[in-house]
């Protein structure tokens, strides 16, 4: 899909061009971004855009000897994050809105759709959403950790058609480029699998997280749900001019033919398991076909603390990892039926509570 066809876009910026010399924010590279923002919007695109930097942008505010550590980086968060707004706001002439999220607030799914609504009234009111990870109040239990991946939850939340992860590197190369000059781009992506996760390392620069390993990561949550993903060199105004003439100026991963549905991905992809239900080395049900064959005679082990409506992970004895599916029952509730001996007792009570998961309500994992 081409800029013609787009309807809704996440474009996300990483840290090294909104800082480009650690010395607060620069609107050097943001200039061709922002162009871009306002000719997408003029032609009737819709653009959500997730902005790294804030560290980068207030770290030279700070004092800094040796090894930061995390409650100055998440100082600099906070002051670099305004300094940042600020410098996008001024690049347009329509409102900008500020979001910040943690992996905890995605995960939870009444939470996820507050987002979403937050990010869909925007837009339809004109305003340029502006998400950002919520540094401040993360974590390590609560983050996502780094912005590539963020960005896809993003864009599956957001709907959009395409995200567009604007680096400091043409795409993704067979090595990294920086530290072997012979390494070549890969212009297309069509199938994410362990020997492209070999090509991507971590990130070189002062103020990246991730490298193209979290790009990768991203790009494959994002085609999961049948959006076109693009690695483009964010520094050049010719990668934009290039997506606006609707060529390809760095990787470009190709979506799924078959897309997985908004809720099973948001299971698969962003939402967290909060136990799991072992089942036995012999179970063959087809989970897909008719979930209700799960039944507590097949569970040798409950683990963790889950309510109703909980993510949870169903795996064999094995470590063989099934589906992640959403519980009807609580751990507590279904640790009982389980651990019945009267199995008779077990089967009335299940079939008077209901299906341990629902058919519509399971992800099948591949391992
Ligand atoms: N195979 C690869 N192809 C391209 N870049 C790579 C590769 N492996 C590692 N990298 C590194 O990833 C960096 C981009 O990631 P990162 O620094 O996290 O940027 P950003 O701030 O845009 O997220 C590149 O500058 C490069 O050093
Ligand atoms: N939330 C962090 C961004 C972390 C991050 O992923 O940075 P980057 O690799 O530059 O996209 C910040 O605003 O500094």
């Amino acid at each position: 899909m081409s800029v013609a066809n787009w309807k809704r876009i996440v474009i996300k910026v990483g840290s090294a061009l909104i800082a480009p010399n650690q010395n607060g924010c620069s609107s050097h590279y943001l200039l061709g971004i922002a162009q871009f923002i306002v000719k997408c919007r003029t032609m009737g695109i819709e653009v959500v855009l997730v902005s790294s930097g804030s560290v980068a942008a207030g770290s030279h505010l700070f004092e800094q000897e040796g090894e930061i550590n995390m409650a100055t980086k998440k100082a600099m968060a906070a002051a670099g994050q305004s300094e940042m707004m600020a410098t996008w706001d001024r690049l347009f002439d329509f409102p900008t809105a500020q979001i910040l999220v943690t992996h905890g607030d995605l995960r939870d799914r009444e939470r996820y759709v507050s987002i979403k609504e937050t990010i869909f009234s925007l837009l339809d009111n004109g305003i340029l959403p502006i998400l950002n990870e919520n540094d401040t109040v993360t974590t390590d239990k609560l983050k996502v950790g780094d912005n590539d991946n963020l960005s896809a939850m993003i864009s599956t939340a957001a709907d959009a058609d395409t995200l567009i992860i604007c680096s400091d590197v043409d795409g993704l190369y067979d090595s990294n480029p920086h530290e072997n000059p012979e390494a070549k781009l890969l212009s297309v992506v069509n199938d994410i699998n362990p020997q492209i996760y070999a090509m991507a390392g971590g990130a070189t620069s002062a103020v990246g997280t991730g490298g193209m390993k979290t790009k990768i990561q991203a790009a494959e949550k994002a085609v999961a749900h049948g959006i076109d993903t693009y690695i483009i060199n964010g520094f050049t105004e010719q990668s934009f001019n290039s997506l606006m003439s609707g060529n390809n100026p760095g990787t470009h991963f190709s979506p799924d033919k078959q897309p997985m549905q908004e809720h099973l991905h948001w299971m698969t992809h962003t939402s967290t398991a909060q136990g799991e239900v072992v089942v036995d080395n012999a179970f063959t049900a087809e989970l897909d076909d008719d979930s209700e064959q799960l039944t507590s005679e097949e569970i040798v082990a409950v683990n963790g603390d889950f309510a109703v409506g909980d993510t949870i992970l169903v795996r064999k004895d094995d470590g063989t990892k099934l589906a992640k599916a959403k519980s009807n029952y609580s751990s507590c509730l279904l640790s009982f039926i389980a651990d019945q001996d009267d199995k008779a007792f077990a089967s009335k009570l299940q079939n008077t509570t209901g299906p341990i998961i629902s058919d519509n309500n399971i992800a099948l994992l591949e391992e």
